[in-house]
């Protein structure tokens, strides 16, 4: 993708997700949501689950996306986030949105139903309509993409998900990202290697920034880890926790792929101590 459309790819995702906002709020008021969202169980602490010895797995259910088209049919959402579930994953990311990734509330429903560990609503939240959606589907974790968001935006959702009793994911891309996330109190930092104006992956981009990060925050390597191996790797580098769609998506064995991210961690603490 050439520098013709460098800034627009976000623009156009946010601007299809506000359109199929509208449709939905029309449909159902916020307060009708707001209603939902309290009458549903308490959120699973998902920064504790992260923030457990050896390295973290977010599996995220992702039928497609905008740099690699259609991924994987997954006609069974369910099923694959059980397994993911049952190879040690510590939270399930499920992609909601669905012009480009083929995703919906209803695999969200569905996700929620098939596991006990936390779940992850990854859309493009820009709204405080879609945090008490996301509650109100039994989501625990909300994804806030700070490239989309002002810093106003971002501290008004961050503390709407956390008085829901739910984890902000808070992404970044870049030194500047990297500084008003934490300014604005994220507590859990994930680092997207994807770069959002040419859609390739820069994998040293954890280790960049990663030291502009406090101690104290969860950090999450996001995107491009194709292996045990890439876990691994980012879990030297120090990340606490790994997202991976792709890669385990399109293996026929998630049980088995998650497992062995998992391990691959493990096996790096062992090294660490050593
Ligand atoms: O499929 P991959 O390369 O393993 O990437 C997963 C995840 O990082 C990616 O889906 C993602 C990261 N941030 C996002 C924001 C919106 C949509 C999707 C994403």
């Amino acid at each position: 993708m050439g520098d013709a459309t460098a800034g627009t790819v976000l623009d156009a995702i946010i601007a299809g997700v506000r359109e199929d906002l509208a449709v939905r709020e029309a449909a159902r008021p916020q307060g009708d949501v707001e209603r939902d969202a309290l009458a549903t169980p308490p959120a699973l602490d998902a920064e504790e689950a992260l923030r457990r010895p050896g390295l973290s797995l977010i599996a995220e259910v992702k039928r497609a996306s905008p740099s690699k088209g259609e991924l994987s049919d997954i006609p069974d959402p369910a099923a694959l986030a059980a397994a993911y579930q049952a190879g040690g994953a510590s939270v399930v990311s499920v992609l909601t949105e669905a012009r480009r990734f083929g995703g919906s509330l209803a695999d969200l429903d569905a996700v929620r139903a098939a596991v006990t560990i936390p779940v992850l609503r990854k859309d493009f939240v820009v709204t405080d309509y879609q945090v008490w959606e996301a509650r109100a589907h039994g989501a625990d974790v909300v994804l806030l993409i700070v490239a989309a968001l002002s810093d106003e935006q971002l501290t008004a959702l961050l503390s709407r998900v956390r008085e829901l009793g739910m984890t902000a994911l808070v992404e970044v891309h870049d030194e500047a990202e990297t500084q008003r996330a934490v300014d604005a109190g994220a507590s859990v930092i994930g680092v997207n290697a994807r770069n959002l104006k040419t859609l390739d992956i820069h994998p040293e981009t954890f280790s960049r920034l990663v030291p502009l990060i406090p101690p104290g925050c969860v950090t999450v390597a996001e995107s491009g880890i194709a292996d045990a191996a890439d876990a691994g790797a980012y879990a030297r580098q120090g990340a606490d926790a790994v997202l991976v769609g792709e890669a385990l998506v399109r293996t026929g064995d998630p049980r088995g792929g998650a497992a062995a991210m998992v391990a691959a961690g493990a096996i790096t603490d062992r090294e660490a101590q050593q």
